[in-house]
C-alpha cells in the first residue's frame, strides 16, 4: 500500500501535469528524484498521439532512464532547436522536485545530486513547475532541509570548504557515497558535492534597503548567499534556485535567467493538492 508521502507525491504530480502539460507542447524538461517518477507516470498515461509529438529533456542519468523506460522520446538539453531568429528555443515546460520551498518560491535542490543539470533545464524552460509533498513546505530555506548542496570541482573541494566556513557555514561536508560507494558521491558531471549548513535564509521582504543581503543577526538573504557561493572558484553550481521564474525573465527580455518555479504543487496529508504561486 502506498504511504501517505508517496500518495501525496503522486497526487501533486498528477495535478501539475494536468494543469501545465498543454497537448500543443513539444519540448518538456524532466527533473530528478522520487517525485518526478510520478510525473513521468502521469505523462506516460496520456494518449500516445499527444506524447509522441513531445521530446523529453532529462536533468541527469536517473531521468534519462525514466524517460526511456516510459517509452517517451529522449532529447538532450544541448540539442534544442533554434527559432526563426536564431535564438535557442526555450523548453515549453519543465517539471522537477525540490528539497525545500520557501514563501517566495525559492528552492533548495540537489538532495539527489543532480542540481547543475536541473538548474540548466529549469532556466531553459518558459515554465518550470515544482512538484513536491507537504514535507517540503517551509517559510524560509534551511529551516527543515538544513544544508545547501553545492557542486564543486574535486580539486577545489578543500578550498571551498574553508571559504564556506568563512561565510558562516558550520561544518560543511563533502557528501559521501556510503554505503553504496566508498568515498565521495560523484555527480553526473564528474563533480563532488558539498552539503553546507546555514542558518535559515531570509527573503527580500525580511530586509531593509540598506541591509546588503544580510539580516541584523548575520543571516543571509537567499540571492545574496547564492551569488556569493557562485563566485567561489571551483563552485560549478549551487542548489539554491532563486531570482526570477522563466516567464518573469522573458518579460524582462532575459534569456535563461529564470530559476524559480511558476508554481509549486504540494501533495498534502489530507489528499488535497496545494498550489503555491508567486505573490
Ligand atoms: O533536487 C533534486 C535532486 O537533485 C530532487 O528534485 C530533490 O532532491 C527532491 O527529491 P524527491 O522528489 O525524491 O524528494
Amino acid at each position: 500500500m502506498a504511504t501517505l508521502v508517496e500518495s501525496a507525491k503522486k497526487a501533486a504530480a498528477a495535478q501539475a501535469v494536468h494543469d501545465h502539460l498543454d497537448p500543443s507542447y513539444t519540448w518538456v524538461g524532466i527533473g530528478s528524484g522520487s517525485t518526478v517518477v510520478y510525473v513521468v507516470d502521469a505523462i506516460a498515461a496520456l494518449p500516445r498521439n499527444v506524447t509522441s509529438k513531445m521530446t523529453f529533456i532529462p536533468t541527469g542519468d536517473q531521468s534519462k532512464l525514466l524517460i526511456i523506460a516510459a517509452g517517451l522520446r529522449l532529447g538532450s538539453i544541448d540539442l534544442r532547436p533554434l527559432d526563426e531568429n536564431g535564438k535557442v528555443r526555450p523548453l515549453d515546460v519543465a517539471f522537477d522536485g525540490a528539497d525545500e520551498v520557501d514563501d517566495d518560491l525559492n528552492l533548495i535542490k540537489g538532495g539527489g545530486a543532480c542540481l547543475w543539470q536541473e538548474k540548466f533545464v529549469a532556466a531553459a524552460a518558459k515554465k518550470f513547475v515544482c512538484v513536491a509533498d507537504y514535507r517540503k513546505i517551509s517559510p524560509r530555506l534551511c529551516t527543515k532541509w538544513k544544508t545547501i548542496p553545492i557542486e564543486v570541482h574535486p580539486l577545489t573541494a578543500a578550498d571551498v570548504l574553508r571559504e564556506l566556513r568563512h561565510l558562516g557555514s558550520s561544518e560543511p561536508e563533502i557528501r559521501q557515497g556510503t554505503p553504496n560507494k566508498a568515498g565521495p558521491v560523484v555527480t553526473d558531471n564528474g563533480m563532488w558535492l558539498i552539503d553546507a549548513p546555514f542558518a535559515p535564509l531570509l527573503i527580500p521582504r525580511d530586509l531593509s534597503e540598506e541591509s546588503q543581503g544580510k539580516g541584523t543577526d548575520g543571516s543571509w538573504e537567499v540571492t545574496a548567499l547564492a551569488e556569493k557561493l557562485k563566485s567561489l572558484l571551483g563552485v560549478v553550481e549551487v542548489g539554491l534556485f532563486y531570482g526570477m521564474n522563466g516567464i518573469q525573465a522573458q518579460n524582462a527580455g532575459l534569456d535563461r535567467q529564470g530559476q524559480k518555479p511558476v508554481a509549486a504543487y504540494f501533495g498534502m496529508e489530507d489528499g488535497r493538492v496545494r498550489v503555491q504561486s508567486p505573490e
